[in-house]
């Protein structure tokens, strides 16, 4: 008999799959210690859990058993990964069943905000009839900017057209053709901040998008602003809006996440007469919990028999040859497709991949994963990008993957070349393994290099003139940004050319953009590796 634990509340109805199944034995436990799960996860082949079960190292060490952990919901931040793929536990999550839910709490979210509702609530009940001060606005006529146009942000926008507002949406991933089909006007976050009357961030929290809305932007917003979070805590700088509504910047705002959760009982959001708060209930309706539930029953019922399985967050089995033959790659391919992801601008339509040389005689598909979740993870959620999910991202993103192979590897005896294609151009890179000099990145664009894929990169373009390495030389040093190595590509003497430097921690923003102004250099980008 196949034992499931269900670690947290989850709908009896979402889980009839598992529990009508004879070879399965199904046990709900919620409110465990890790130190009592640790106890008892021995006896069991799977764990469902939600948000509030953290699954951690020790947990998952003491399941001996466990080969798949189910997260009924989206988010698996209370999961490690890491420790369940190095113990070969598959995590699956369902992504699609709480996507309707949580558009429609935000939308309560912003309806409330604009009209003052738990306020105006709170002193009637209170016994005080009061039709003064809470005088709202509507939302009919306003613009709507989105943060985070992927499943939740588009559901968001379409509803916001059906009230009569007008949407910019902002994501990597947005092309301007499914911007138009959606009615949305594709803007950036500098637009939104400037032009939005409300605004809603639908991301994930990433390093990227942390503090993504703090004190510069609500420096330059526009006056009387109404935001909305509902995705994740952090992405938006919580004491930064506190500063900009008590300056009169922000109008008000509407919070169902926090940086820390539960927020400490002095958190000023709680208090603050102008933001309203729920308690993380965004995915909390009948349906979505009965959604996500089947989501997960059904894919953990399939991997228990043995069965194939979608939606998992991390690593599939590879067959050993072929993993002996690629795996000196796979660092190389993630570096390559990160280093791209950093390189191009705009919504991401296609990726091609090229594998010549050595790399040609075997199923090149894991490596391509890996050089997906490269580029991928530079915009997606991080815990949720990884070999199992990329390719599966890709299609949804509308991005389209193109391998090619070729035993010629112009002189290398082999050569990865990858390709980004945006609305704003191409970006190309190429790499291979030197025996005992390890990984290069052997071409950006049509330049050869010579460059390890990692560290800090400096990338300059520039027109091959005299002078120009060393003034961008003095700029940097006179900003103590010490140049470990340089390099130089051209096609023509006297043409366009690139300059790649290694530099030993971040150049400043500011020094970035001092280096813009140089004569004769057309574009500077820092790339980490
Ligand atoms: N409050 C809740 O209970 C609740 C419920 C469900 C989901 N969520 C959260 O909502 C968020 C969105 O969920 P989803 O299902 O729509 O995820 P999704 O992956 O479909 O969409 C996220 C989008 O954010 C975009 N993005 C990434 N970096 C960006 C950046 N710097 N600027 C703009 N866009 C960027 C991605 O390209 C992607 O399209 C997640 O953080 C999820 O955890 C919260
Ligand atoms: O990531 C999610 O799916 C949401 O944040 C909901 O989490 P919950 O299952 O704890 O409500």
């Amino acid at each position: 008999m196949l034992k499931v634990l269900v670690s947290d509340p989850i709908s009896d109805l979402g889980l009839q799959q598992l529990t009508d199944a004879a070879d399965i034995a199904v046990e709900k436990k919620t409110g465990l210690s890790e130190d009592e799960l640790v106890a008892i996860i021995g006896e069991y082949d799977a764990l469902l859990v939600r948000s509030q079960t953290r699954v951690t190292e020790r947990i998952l060490a003491a399941g001996a058993r466990l080969k798949v952990v189910g997260r009924a919901g989206v988010g698996v931040d209370n999961i490690d990964l890491d420790a369940a793929t190095k113990r070969g536990v598959i995590v699956i999550n369902a992504p699609d069943g709480n996507t309707i839910t949580t558009c429609e709490h935000t939308f309560a979210m912003m309806m409330a905000l604009a009209r003052h509702i738990p306020q105006a609530y709170r002193k009637t009940v209170e016994g005080v009839w009061d039709r003064k001060s809470f005088l709202g606005v509507e939302l009919r006529n306003k613009v709507l900017g989105v943060l985070g146009m992927g499943r939740i942000g588009s559901e968001v926008a379409k509803r916001a057209k059906a009230f009569g507002m007008e949407v910019i949406g902002y994501d990597p991933f947005l092309s301007e053709d499914r911007a138009e089909k959606m009615g949305v006007r594709l803007g950036s976050v500098d637009e939104i901040i400037r032009q939005a009357d409300f605004m809603t961030v639908h991301t994930p929290l990433t390093n990227e998008t942390h503090h993504m809305i703090a004190k510069p932007q609500f420096d330059v917003m526009k006056r009387g602003m109404r935001i909305i979070n509902c995705a994740r805590g952090g992405i938006i700088d919580e004491m930064a809006l506190k500063e900009a509504i008590d300056e009169g910047i922000v109008a008000g705002a509407a919070f169902d996440v926090f940086e820390e959760e539960p927020p400490k009982p002095d958190h000023p959001f709680l208090t603050h007469p102008k933001i309203i708060v729920t308690p993380h209930l965004g995915a909390s309706t009948i349906e979505a919990q009965e959604n996500v539930a089947i989501d997960v029953s059904e894919q953990v019922l399939h991997i228990l028999r043995g069965e194939a399985f979608q939606n998992a967050v991390n690593m599939p089995p590879i067959p050993p040859a072929v993993r002996a033959k690629l795996e000196p790659y796979f660092e190389l391919g993630t570096k390559l497709g990160s280093f791209l992801a950093q390189l191009a601008e705009g919504a991401i339509n296609e990726v091609q991949v090229s594998y010549s040389g050595d790399l040609s005689d075997v199923d090149t598909t894991p490596l391509t994963r890996y050089i997906l979740t490269g580029i991928l993870s530079h915009h997606l959620d991080k815990e949720q990008v990884n070999i199992v999910s990329s390719f599966h991202l890709a299609k949804t993103r509308g991005v389209e993957v193109i391998t090619q192979k070729s035993t010629a590897a112009k002189g290398f005896t082999n050569l990865i070349s990858v390709t980004i294609r945006t609305r704003e151009g191409k970006h190309s890179a190429a790499g291979t393994l030197l025996n005992g000099y390890g990984a290069r990145i052997v071409q950006i664009d049509p330049y050869p290099v010579d460059i390890p894929p990692e560290g800090h990169l400096l990338l300059i373009s520039h027109t091959d003139k005299p002078g120009i390495i060393g003034r961008v030389g003095t700029l940097l040093g006179v900003n103590d940004v010490n140049i470990a190595t340089m390099q130089v590509g051209r096609k023509v003497v006297g043409g366009s050319a690139i300059m790649v430097l290694t530099i030993d921690k971040p150049a400043p923003k500011a020094v970035i953009d001092e280096l813009k102004k140089l004569p004769d250099l057309t574009d500077a980008i820092e790339i980490t590796l």
